[in-house]
Parts: structure tokens; sequence; C-alpha cells
């Protein structure tokens, strides 16, 4: 399990992450999400001791990253993919941390197995890895010492969508079988397929956290009927909040079942009725960071 208590970092008057506490549970994959520069890579970098706190603490199951005897085997950790070093190939990086945790010789093929890089690729360098490879090799990295805490920065970025639904799969069986995941990802929809849990970042803030099913549930309803504006004002006769869209539907905070039993009452038919999950977490996580868009995409 991680535990961040009250994390602030501050530079030279510049607070990139603002008194954050939340927890990544054992089991569970936890989605951080946030728009750029919100503070999810400072977070990140601090649970694993790159940089240093300025007030408040991260630990992983109760102690400090830097208190932890043989962190490979404890902590598997993908920050930033391109950081390996370009000259050395694939099976030299993963060779040298096998070495380095004590592995055994054979875990280096297992990994570069389960992370489908063939054994030519191994053998490239890395300053010719696209950046999918890179991924996957970070990935292979991290799973080495066969950590129970996986923390990974934007793992997704680079994979295609073979690779997508290939790690997907992989962070499911390992959160599965007991692994505590924290992955942080700007593919909304990728983290709406498969976290279990959501912490939304803005301006170094935390605007949002709780399970992925709670937060979508607040997320609304959305229903269409061939009079929109019947539909909406019966919606609101019962005290709801509603937008009618330009495509003829309505969202509203509503459940299903509020907006069904109006449209009943007023004679309406309904064509559409369904949770706002779909396209939920983005209106949701445009909403929560909306002060913090850049582009005030959320107006
Ligand atoms: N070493 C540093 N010195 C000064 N400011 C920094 C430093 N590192 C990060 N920041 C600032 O802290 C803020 C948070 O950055 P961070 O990289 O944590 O954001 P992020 O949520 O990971 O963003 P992105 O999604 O773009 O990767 C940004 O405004 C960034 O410029």
């Amino acid at each position: 399990m991680i535990t961040v208590s009250s994390l602030t970092k501050t530079y030279a008057g510049f607070t990139a992450v603002n008194d954050v506490s939340f927890t990544a549970q054992t089991g569970r994959v936890t989605g951080f999400l946030g728009p750029n520069g919100a503070g999810k890579s400072t977070t990140m970098r601090i649970m694993v001791g790159l940089t240093p706190a300025s007030t408040g603490t991260a630990l992983i199951d109760g102690r400090r990253f830097v208190d932890l005897p043989n962190p490979g085997a404890e902590v598997g950790v993908l920050l930033d993919a391109s950081a390996q070093h370009a000259g050395r190939t694939g099976r030299e990086i993963l060779t040298i941390a096998q070495r380095t945790m004590g592995l055994p010789k054979g875990r280096v093929r297992e990994l570069l197995d389960l992370v489908s890089l063939t054994d030519t690729e191994a053998d490239r360098r890395v300053r010719n890895y696209s950046l999918g490879m890179r991924q996957r090799l970070g990935l292979a990295t991290a799973l080495l010492g066969d950590p129970h805490v996986l923390i990974l920065d934007e793992p997704a970025n680079g994979l295609d969508p073979a690779g997508i639904r290939w790690m997907r799969d992989l962070l499911r069986a390992y959160a599965d079988q007991g692994g505590t995941v924290l992955l942080s990802s700007h593919l909304l929809h990728e983290i709406e397929v498969i976290a279990d849990d959501l912490v939304v970042i803005g301006n170094g803030r935390i605007v949002a956290q709780g399970t992925k099913a709670e937060l979508l549930a607040s997320a609304g309803t959305v229903a269409r009927s061939s009079d929109a504006v019947a539909l909406a004002s019966a919606v609101e006769r019962g005290g709801h909040t509603v937008s009618v869209h330009t495509d003829g539907s309505i969202h509203t905070d509503a459940t299903t079942e509020q907006v069904g039993q109006a449209a009943l009452a007023a004679g309406v038919a309904l064509t559409e009725l369904r949770g706002a999950d779909g396209a939920g977490l983005e209106d949701m996580f445009l909403e929560l960071t909306a002060d913090t868009q850049r582009e005030g995409a959320a107006a």
C-alpha cells in the first residue's frame, strides 16, 4: 500500500504539490489523473526518493522508499522510459538490474518474454528503440525484482493499441494477485478501463478521489427522447440540474431511475437512458480541473 500524507513540494516559492493526501490500496489499480503540470510526476518522484518533499510523507507499506533495503524487490518504478542509458542494449540494462538485485540470471529471459521484446530487439542499443519498446523495457525493469508495488508514470505512452491492451491485462492480473498499482496517465479512457480507484489532481491539489464507480456515479445520466425540451423540463421539475446538448441528448445529475420516472410521469417516450460513464470520466476530469486547464477546454 502507498500512503501519501499532507505532501507539499515548493520550488523557490512555487508550490508544485500542495498538501496532497491519498492512498493506493493493495490489490487495486489506482489511476492518478491531472492536466499538464498538475504535480503528478513530482508526487511520484517524491514517493521513490528522487525529489525531497518540503513537508509531508510518502510511505510504501509504512516505510520511506530510501529506507527499503532492496527497493527493486519491493517497488517497481517506471517514471521516464527515455531515461535509460541509450548506449546500452535492453538485455544489458536488465542484466545490470538483475545482478544489482541479486536475482537469478534466468529472470532476464523471463522478463524479455513477458514484455514481448525479441532477442534481436533485446540486443539492440536503447537509442534505437521506439518509445513503445522503451516502455516495454522500462516495465520489464520495474517488474524484474517481482515487487508487490508498482509506480508507473504514463506507462501507456507510446504503446500501440495491442500494447495498451497487453499492459492493461498485465496490470489487472498483477493487482488481482495482491499487487498495488499506481499509474498516472493523460489517457482518460485508458484509466477509465483499468483503474479501480481514482485520484484527480489539479494545480498541485487533490480535486477528487474515490472509487471509479463512486466518481462515475456522480457523473450523472444521459438521456434522449424525441422531445428533448419536454424531457429536460420534466427532469428539472424534480429539482435536478439539466443541460440540453446540441445532439438532442440531455445530461443531468439525476439518476437513471429518476429520469425514467420523470419521463413516465410527463408522458415523454425515452429513446436512450444510461449513466454518463462513457464520456463521464472525461467530463468529470475537465470539470474538476477546469481552473487548471491551459486551453479552457471545459469552458
Ligand atoms: N525542478 C523543478 N523546479 C521548478 N519547478 C518544477 C520542477 N519540477 C517540476 N516543477 C513544476 O512543478 C509543476 C508540476 O510538475 P509535474 O512534472 O509534477 O507535473 P505533471 O502533473 O507530472 O505534468 P505532466 O502531465 O505535464 O507530466 C510544474 O509547474 C513544473 O513546472
